[in-house]
């Protein structure tokens, strides 16, 4: 059997949905395909239970510092493991539930599940059916990358996915990867009571940012307890009885981590092996990424692809962007591109670390002539009083534009306090338009006229 419709969307994540709602508000019926859980990655394996957890751990951590606030917690105090990934879990469902209820009531939308896969540029099949239509949006993210590392197919691995349906707190977790991923799971279980140790190849900590964040940032998990092993060249794996070990140093005999448990946690790739691409022509990269161009299109016309599947973003923000500059140029006649939008993100680390815009290094190389300042944050006044000291904020502005070109702020409130710099970017006003504002005290953010005001010409 084969069913019409004036358009296919291909994954529930996190632009999918959304743009189901657009078109059918326009009034086209639509079909929306899920192969596994509705809300994709951020919702079931992602953002948001790593957020929840994030946040039991950080009450576990601040409870072991109570006294130093005048607060005296009686002794033994105890972590409730299989309760704080309960509390991960019922998040996860709320909001998965609430998307496909969403979807469920949505007029003129059919939704299937199911894994699609092309069998023609406007064809898919769905489990025994064929769906076709003239526009196909592909929302297909990505999952867990497992390289072919040595030894890895001779133990028991755990992945984002896997490591969030533990019932037991590991007693001692290797994570392999210290990026994002690696570093939000390594704090997490190290403050909920694990030993922790990150195995990084690169020779320093989520090395694509700046080397005084990766330094701080590896002072702050250390402080904690969490081992950091960088500089890992000869990583290989094989079973223990304990779990398996993890032979880091390339040098023979040298001591190697035993570990009861292994997360990896050393990239993603997009789910696009598996979609029957070559049957509707459309080209990935050598990653397997889809090729885009500024309005998201694939060189096949017709087809569009969202999300972490092109390569154009790997956040949950901007897979909703790319939602919201295809539903805007193909029915409000608007002009939006990938490329006008201004990436920011954060490490959810505590405290996080903000980022937007040009790295120092990249805007160093960029040849532009540059403006730079920074304050730690034992001189900002919302961070004295919390007792939450660590980090720094940084700017960075082009001294002929005075435009801002990047920006990073790790510590407290430091994913929040960035939007001040994001928004200012965004408006594509000057830094002076900072300097004049007048924040609220005591914040963080107050600090960012201050910054504004020491900028200096490197
Ligand atoms: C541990 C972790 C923490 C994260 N934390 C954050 C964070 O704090 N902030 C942030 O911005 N980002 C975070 N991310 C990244 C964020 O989750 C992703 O960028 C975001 O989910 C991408 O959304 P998407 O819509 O592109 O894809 P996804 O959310 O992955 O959705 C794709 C959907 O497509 C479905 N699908 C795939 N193939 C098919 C097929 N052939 N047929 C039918 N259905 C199919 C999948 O089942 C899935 O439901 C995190 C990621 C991880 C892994
Ligand atoms: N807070 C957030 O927004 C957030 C949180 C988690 C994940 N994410 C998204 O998920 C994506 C994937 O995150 P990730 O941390 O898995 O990947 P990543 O690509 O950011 O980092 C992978 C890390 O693993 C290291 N690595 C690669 N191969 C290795 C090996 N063989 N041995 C040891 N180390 C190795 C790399 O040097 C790197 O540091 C990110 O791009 C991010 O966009 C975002």
């Amino acid at each position: 059997m084969n069913r019409s419709f004036d358009a296919i969307i291909v994954g529930a994540g996190q632009a999918g949905p959304s743009l189901a709602g657009r078109l059918t508000a326009a009034g086209m019926n639509v079909a929306i395909v899920e192969r596994h859980w509705f809300g994709g990655t951020c919702v079931n394996t992602g953002c948001m239970p790593t957020k929840t957890l994030v946040a039991s751990a950080r009450v576990a951590h601040q409870v072991q510092r109570a006294a130093e606030y005048g607060v005296n917690v009686p002794a033994g105090v105890t972590i409730d493991f299989p309760r704080a990934m309960a509390r991960a879990h019922t998040v996860t469902m709320n909001s998965r539930g609430n998307i496909e209820r969403w979807l469920g009531g949505m007029d003129r939308l059919t939704v299937l599940r199911g894994h699609a896969r092309f069998e023609s540029a406007d064809t898919l099949r769905v489990n025994d059916e064929t769906i076709s239509a003239p526009r196909v949006f592909l929302n297909v993210g990505g999952r867990a990358a497992v390289p072919a590392m040595p030894g890895v197919d001779d133990i028991t691995y755990l992945t984002n996915t896997s490591i969030l349906q533990l019932d037991t707190l590991p007693r001692h977790l290797a994570v392999i990867g210290g990026s994002y991923i690696g570093l939000e799971f390594a704090q997490i279980f190290r403050r909920l009571g694990s030993e922790v140790t990150v195995v990084e190849k690169q020779s320093r900590l989520i090395a694509r940012e700046d080397e005084d964040v990766s330094v701080t940032i590896r002072q702050i998990l250390e402080a904690e307890g969490i081992h950091v092993r960088t500089d890992a060249e000869c990583i290989a794996f094989a079973k223990h009885p304990d779990g398996a070990t993890v032979k880091v140093d390339c040098t023979s005999g040298a001591p190697e981590i035993v570990a009861s448990h292994v997360l990896l946690a050393v990239g993603r790739r997009p789910n696009t092996d598996d979609l029957g691409l070559d049957k509707a022509g459309v080209h990935t990269d050598k990653r397997g990424d889809i090729v885009v161009d500024d309005t998201l299109a694939t060189n096949v016309p017709g087809i569009w692809a969202m999300g972490d599947c092109n390569g154009r973003g790997a956040f949950t923000h901007t897979a909703y962007n790319d939602y919201e500059i295809i539903a805007a140029n193909l029915l409000d006649k608007d002009n939006r591109k990938v490329s006008s939008r201004i990436v920011g993100y954060a490490l959810y680390i505590d405290p996080p670390l903000g980022r937007i815009g040009l790295t120092e290094t990249q805007a160093r190389a960029s040849g532009k002539r540059l403006m730079i300042s920074k304050r730690p944050m034992t001189r900002v006044g919302r961070a004295v009083e919390r007792g939450e000291t660590q980090g720094f904020m940084k700017i960075i502005a082009d001294a002929d534009t005075h435009r801002m070109l990047g920006a990073a702020i790790l510590g407290i409130s430091g994913d929040e306090a960035i939007h001040g710099v994001l928004d200012l970017m965004n408006a594509d006003q000057p830094y002076e338009t900072l300097k004049w504002a007048v924040p609220i005290h005591p914040t963080v953010s107050e600090l960012l006229p201050t910054l504004v005001g020491d900028l200096q010409p490197i």
